[in-house]
This record gives C-alpha cells, sequence and structure tokens, in this order.
C-alpha cells in the first residue's frame, strides 16, 4: 500500500512555475529519498502535502484519505520534522515532549511513557540540560521524537542532515533506520551520499517534475556506469598508457590533478582485463588500480539540468 500518494500537483509563485504535474508515491514501510537542488521545491511539496500551502492543480492522499489546503485532519497520520526546528529554549526536552503531549490530547501516563521511549530512540534519555544549549544535532534528534510522538505512520523530514557534522549526520541517520521499523519516512535532501545510506528508493525532482524514480540499485544498474581507475607514479607512464591504441578506442580521461586514466565501463571485469593487459604489453608499473562502483550523485548530475 501506499502512504502518499502525489498526482499532477502543479504550484507557482507569480510566474514562477514550482512544481509542475508532480506525481509520485510512497510506498508503506520504505525510506524514500526526495531529491532536489536548493530550491527545485522540495519544501514546496511538503507544505502543501501538510495542508499548510495552498496547490494549483493535483491531488495528495495520505492513507488513503484526500490533502484539503487548510484543513489538516490527515495531518493525524503524519509526523512533520522542518529543517530548522524551534524549541523552547529553557526547557528539558522531557518538559518539551509532555508539552507537546498535552497540546495534542495524549493522556498523561502515555505521554510518560512514549517520552522515555522516543528519548532512548534519539540517544537524549540521559541529558537533563536546557534545549537552549543543545547542538545542532541534538535539536533535529529532539525533533525526531517529537514529531514520533503521536504515532505517525508517515514521517516527513525536510533535509534533517543537511546542517550537521558527519558524527551528527549519521546519528539521524542510523535513528531514520531505527524508525523505519514503525514509519514511513521521507527524507528531503540534496545530499545524496545519505540518500545512498539509508533510502530505499528515491524520487529526484527537477524542472518541477521527478525526473527519475526507482530503488538506489535500479537506478545505479539501470543509469550509470563502474569506473575503472589506473594511478601511475609520473605523468609521462599516464602519458604513455592513455596513448595505447586500446585505451584510445576508450572513453578514457586524465584526471586534473594526479596521473591517472580513469575509464566508464559497463562491464569493469572486462574494462580491468583490458588495464592489465596493456600494462603488461607496455611494461608500465601502476601505483593503484582500482574500480569503482557507481554513485547516485553522478547520476543526479547527468539528469539534472
Ligand atoms: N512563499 C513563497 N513565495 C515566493 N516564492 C517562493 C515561496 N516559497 C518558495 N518560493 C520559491 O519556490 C522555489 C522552491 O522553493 P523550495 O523552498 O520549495 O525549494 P527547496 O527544494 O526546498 O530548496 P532548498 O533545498 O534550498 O530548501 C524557490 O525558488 C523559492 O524561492
Amino acid at each position: 500500500m501506499d502512504i502518499l500518494t502525489i498526482a499532477g500537483l502543479g504550484k507557482s509563485f507569480g510566474n514562477q512555475r514550482v512544481l509542475d504535474d508532480l506525481s509520485f508515491s510512497v510506498p508503506e514501510g520504505t525510506i524514500y529519498g526526495f531529491i532536489g537542488k536548493n530550491g527545485s521545491g522540495k519544501t514546496t511539496t511538503m507544505k502543501i502535502v501538510l495542508g499548510l500551502l495552498q496547490s494549483d492543480a493535483g491531488e495528495i492522499s495520505v492513507c488513503g484519505e484526500k490533502v484539503h489546503y487548510g484543513d489538516t485532519r490527515t495531518n493525524r497520520f503524519i509526523g512533520y520534522l522542518p529543517d530548522v526546528p524551534e524549541f523552547y529554549g529553557f526547557m528539558t526536552a522531557k518538559e518539551y515532549l509532555r508539552l507537546c503531549g498535552d497540546i495534542t490530547g495524549m493522556p498523561s501516563a502515555l505521554i510518560q511513557t512514549k517520552s522515555a521511549e522516543l528519548l532512548d530512540l534519539v540517544g537524549l534519555a540521559d541529558v537533563k540540560k536546557r534545549i537552549g544549549t543543545f547542538s545542532r544535532g541534538m535539536k533535529q534528534r529532539l525533533g525526531i521524537a517529537q514529531a514520533l510522538l503521536n504515532e505517525p505512520r508517515l514521517l516527513i523530514c525536510d533535509e534533517p542532515t543537511s546542517a550537521l557534522d558527519p558524527i551528527g549526520r549519521r546519528e539521524i541517520l542510523d535513528i531514520l533506520l531505527k524508525v523505519k521499523e514503525r514509519t514511513t519516512v521521507i527524507f528531503s535532501t540534496h545530499v545524496l551520499t545519505d540518500v545512498e545510506a539509508i533510502c530505499d528508493r528515491v524520487g529526484i525532482l527537477d524542472g518541477g517534475k521527478i525526473v527519475l524514480t526507482g530503488s538506489v540499485s535500479e537506478l545505479k544498474n539501470t543509469y550509470s556506469r563502474h569506473s575503472c581507475t589506473v594511478t601511475f607514479r609520473t605523468p609521462a607512464d599516464a602519458a604513455v598508457f592513455q596513448a595505447d591504441p586500446r585505451i584510445k578506442l576508450t572513453n578514457a580521461a586524465l584526471r586534473a590533478k594526479e596521473p591517472s586514466v580513469t575509464i566508464q565501463a559497463d562491464d569493469p571485469e572486462v574494462t580491468m582485463a583490458l588495464i592489465i593487459r596493456i600494462l603488461g604489453d607496455t611494461r608500465l608499473v601502476p601505483l593503484r588500480l582500482e574500480t569503482a562502483e557507481p554513485k547516485l550523485e553522478d547520476i543526479f548530475l547527468e539528469v539534472v539540468r
């Protein structure tokens, strides 16, 4: 079953068309990477899904119910983590979750048990200090706990890792992987290594539409190629290698910064075998020989204008 379905969504600000017949769906139990460069319309899409912004065209349903602008009924299925979550800095994390639970009418005992469970999940169970003294990563983790308090079926995270250092970022990714056991997650971002680390499916947004969608491995297999790189000790060795007529028949490219030659390969084993034959024939001794898997970033750069 699809938790979220977006069909033919359109949105303009003045004469700027931001979303243009945008359609995609998010299957239950997945982490969906909603990828797009800055200003491509990710936040706009999220706001329309939350009923906070009016679309010009299209339909959205969450858990089978239609979303209407200004009517937040479908938000009972959704937990939302904005890109910069705001808190009352004078409160502790536990006090803040209690306030959120009280506002949404949760029974007191349930607030207590859910808060303890969620603070444990996000690694803040033993933190007693005020939120005003939290790092950005801690605030994002508290934001996830808050978004999960009402046991949503869909957690929408708007660029949750963009402002974090590698440790803070890894912590958030690990939490989202744990969250996936209970909730479907949409994760909007332009950090493609994060998407590769945790997402099951991705949709690449460009020009107001999804220009590519599928599982990370499907996209890698279909749209991008492995690369084989041979690095030499000197530029002269690299030049001799590159001058070989068999290399000239490939798409070999000399790297700018080091004496390396990279070949994009459909079949890396065949290309490696060719490289090794040429090294043997020319008696060149390489410093390194390596193959690299296709990266989501290469696909993104290929499909995004
Ligand atoms: N309220 C608004 N009024 C006018 N233009 C807007 C408004 N909200 C967004 N935009 C414009 O719509 C475009 C898409 O913005 P949006 O914030 O949805 O992109 P995004 O993909 O979330 O970007 P980022 O990755 O930088 O957060 C941008 O050009 C933005 O300037």
